[in-house]
C-alpha cells in the first residue's frame, strides 16, 4: 500500500488536506491523518491532488508521422500534464477507417501508451470519402466515438449517415467545423491582423454555417453531437440556443482559444497558426463566458505537434496546430482561477467529470474510496517560465513558450502507478 501524506483535495469547492491510500490500483482509504508503518509514503507538501485530467481531442501522430510525436512521447507529454485519460483523433497514416484499422490502433496504444488512450474511429474513408465507414463495425471495434478532425464533412448527406449510425451505436460524433468552400485559402482570422500581416483570412461563418447544418441534422437524428474547438461567438450562440431547444449537443474548446486571440498575433510567425484560428477577443470573451454557463461542456486541448522545420515556415507554408497538452493545466489554472474568472471546481469539472460523463470514459471523476488511482499532483504556489526545454513531447511548437505560470506537475499516476513525477523538486 501506499499513501500520498498532505494532499490538499476539494471537497465541497474548498481545498482540504488529506492523505490518500491505495492499494492495487485503487483507493482504499481518504482520510485527514493515515499513518500506516507499513506503508511507502509519498509527502504532496501540500500540493493539490485531484483525479487524473481527462483530454478528449489530442494528436499522437503514431503510425505515419512519428517525427512529430510517437504515442510514447505523446503519452509521456500527457502525463506530465497531469493527464491520464485521452482521446487520440484519427488523422494518421493509415486512417482508422475500417474495424481492422481500428483495432490496430487500440493495441497500438495500449502497448506504447503510458496512460489510458481511447481512440476515435474515422466517419469516412481517409477523413474525407462521402460515404461513411463501417461505423457499427468499429464500434465492436472499440472505438470510443467518431470524427473526421482535420477535415469538415463537406455534404450534409455524410453527415446525415454518419449521425444516424453513431446514433445507432449509441456513441458520441465529434464534429471539426469547416467549410471548404468559404475557406478561400486563408490561414488565419480574417480581420485586422490578418490584413495589417497582408495574409488570407478565414471567417467564423466557415465554422458556424457548418455548425448550424449539423445542429438541424442532430436534431433530427437524435446523435450526441460533439463540436470539437468552438471557435467563434456565433458558435457559443448557436451551442446555447440548441441545447435550450433540446438538441443532445456537447462542446469543447481549447485553452488557445480561450486565453489568445488574433491581435495577440504580431509578426508572421506560425507558433501561432492553428485550425480554427485564434479569433477576435470578442470571441475569446464569449468562449470565456459560454465555459463558465456550462453552454460549453469542457476543455480539450487539441494537442497537434508538428516539427520544429515545418513550424519555423511562414503562415503561408506551415501547418495547422500547436502542441498543448503539458501546458493547460498552468495556463488556466495561471489565467482563469487563479484571476479569479473561475473556480478551481469549476475547471476541474470542466477538465475531469464533464470529458469522462459526455464520452462515457471509464475513468474516475474524483477521488474517492474504490475508486482507479488515476490521479494528478498540482503546485499551485509554483511559479516558473514555461520552457521549450521542458517539453517531454516531440512537438515544440507552442505560443505560449515564456509565458509565466504557476502551477506545475509534481507526478501523475496512472492505476496506481506514478508515471511521471517533476525531478526538479
Ligand atoms: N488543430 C490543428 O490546427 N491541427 C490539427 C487538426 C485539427 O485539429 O483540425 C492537426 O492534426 O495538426
Ligand atoms: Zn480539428
Ligand atoms: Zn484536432
Amino acid at each position: 500500500m501506499t499513501v500520498i501524506k498532505n494532499a490538499k483535495v476539494l471537497l465541497n469547492d474548498e481545498l482540504v488536506q488529506r492523505d490518500v491510500q491505495y492499494k492495487d490500483g485503487k483507493i482504499v482509504a481518504i482520510s485527514k491523518v493515515i499513518d500506516d508503518t507499513n506503508d511507502r509514503y509519498f509527502d504532496a507538501k501540500q500540493a493539490f491532488l485531484t483525479a487524473g485530467l481527462i483530454d478528449v481531442h489530442v494528436h499522437f501522430r503514431e503510425p505515419g508521422f512519428e517525427y512529430k510525436e510517437t504515442i510514447a512521447t505523446g503519452s509521456k507529454a500527457a502525463a506530465r500534464g497531469g493527464f491520464t485519460t485521452v482521446i487520440a483523433m484519427p488523422n494518421l497514416n493509415p486512417v482508422p477507417d475500417n474495424p481492422k484499422l481500428l483495432a490496430d490502433q487500440i493495441q497500438r496504444n495500449t502497448d506504447n501508451g503510458l496512460i489510458h488512450i481511447a481512440q476515435y474511429g474515422a466517419i469516412s474513408a481517409n477523413l474525407t470519402a462521402t460515404k461513411i465507414s463501417d461505423i457499427k463495425g468499429m464500434a465492436e471495434a472499440g472505438a470510443a466515438a467518431f470524427t473526421n478532425d482535420g477535415k469538415g464533412v463537406q455534404t450534409a448527406d455524410t453527415m446525415l449517415q454518419a449521425m444516424q449510425a453513431a446514433a445507432s451505436v449509441n456513441k458520441p460524433l465529434a464534429a471539426h467545423l469547416e467549410d471548404d468552400s468559404l475557406l478561400h485559402g486563408g490561414v488565419m482570422n480574417a480581420g485586422a491582423t490578418a490584413q495589417k500581416l497582408e495574409l488570407p483570412g478565414i471567417t467564423g461563418l466557415a465554422e458556424s454555417t457548418q455548425l448550424a447544418r449539423d445542429l438541424v441534422l442532430a436534431k433530427a437524428t437524435g446523435v450526441h453531437y460533439h463540436v470539437a474547438h468552438i471557435s467563434t461567438k456565433e458558435s457559443v450562440a448557436l451551442v446555447r440556443m440548441a441545447k435550450s431547444a433540446g438538441v443532445n449537443v456537447t462542446a469543447e474548446v481549447s485553452p488557445h482559444h480561450l486565453l489568445l486571440a488574433d491581435d495577440d498575433i504580431k509578426s508572421d510567425n506560425a507558433l501561432f497558426k492553428m485550425n480554427p484560428p485564434l479569433r477576435a477577443q470578442a470571441d475569446r470573451e464569449a468562449l470565456i463566458s459560454g465555459l463558465l454557463d456550462g453552454t460549453i461542456d469542457m476543455v480539450a486541448t487539441d494537442h497537434a505537434p508538428h516539427g520544429s522545420e515545418e513550424k519555423s515556415k511562414s503562415f503561408r507554408e506551415s501547418p495547422f496546430g500547436i502542441t498543448g497538452i503539458e501546458t493547460s493545466f498552468q495556463l488556466l489554472y495561471t489565467h482563469l482561477v487563479k484571476s479569479g474568472v473561475m473556480t478551481l471546481a469549476t475547471l476541474m469539472k470542466r477538465m475531469v467529470a464533464s470529458p469522462a460523463e459526455t464520452f462515457q470514459l471509464k475513468a474516475p471523476t474524483n477521488i474517492a474510496v474504490g475508486e482507479v488511482a488515476d490521479l494528478a499532483l498540482f503546485d499551485l504556489e509554483h511559479e516558473s517560465d514555461i520552457t521549450v526545454d521542458d517539453f517531454q513531447s516531440l512537438g515544440k511548437n507552442s505560443p505560449f513558450v515564456g509565458w509565466r505560470v504557476f502551477g506545475k506537475t509534481l507526478a501523475t499516476w496512472v492505476d496506481g502507478e506514478i508515471v511521471y513525477e517533476d525531478q526538479t523538486k
